[in-house]
């Protein structure tokens, strides 16, 4: 696919990893930036593999909720405080660590169901082209570090 878009947003999220041996198993927080990389094999109508803002608001959907909000291990023996305290803000990690990893590919699969869903609806006001592939997803953690996820 020889055309290739990115769009890039920024969250700020906590969270703990409760199998890391140093800091980062006490509760903490990151800007996060999410890149992700969809691909086409030939332009829409407007010249585009699609509109950035039609990129935007697909991953907007999903990742709002993860802005402000607490990241956290459902396998964690506090998890269900948190989740009673703060409710739709803790973001549940089913027995996993809300790594940078299980974050890029938590938000690969959601974003590709996302993008397949919203290609069937024309009538949008940006639409998804039909054929636009999700190439890659990226979340960078700190300003040394980051982590990708692709198909
Ligand atoms: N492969 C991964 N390793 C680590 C992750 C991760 O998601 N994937 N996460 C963490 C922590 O969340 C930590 O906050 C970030 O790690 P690190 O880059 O080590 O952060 P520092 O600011 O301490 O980096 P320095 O370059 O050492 O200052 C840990 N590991």
């Amino acid at each position: 696919m020889p055309y290739r878009i990115a769009k890039t947003l920024t969250i700020e999220s906590g969270h703990l990893l409760t199998k890391h041996r140093g800091r980062c198993r006490f509760p903490h927080g990151h800007s996060r930036t999410v890149e992700v990389v969809i691909a086409a094999d030939q332009l829409d109508a407007n010249d585009m593999v699609c509109d950035f803002k039609a990129l935007k608001h697909a991953l907007n959907e999903f990742l709002d909720r993860w802005d402000h909000a607490f990241c956290l291990n459902t396998a964690d023996p506090q998890f269900a405080f948190f989740q009673q305290t703060y409710a739709e803000r803790v973001i549940p990690f089913v027995a996993t660590d809300p790594t940078s990893e299980v974050m890029a590919r938590t938000i690969f699969d959601t974003l590709q169901r996302t993008l397949q869903e919203q290609a069937q609806d024309p009538t949008r006001e940006y639409p998804i082209p039909t054929g636009v592939r999700l190439e890659r997803v990226r979340v960078t953690e700190t300003a040394t570090s980051w982590a990708e996820y692709s198909a």
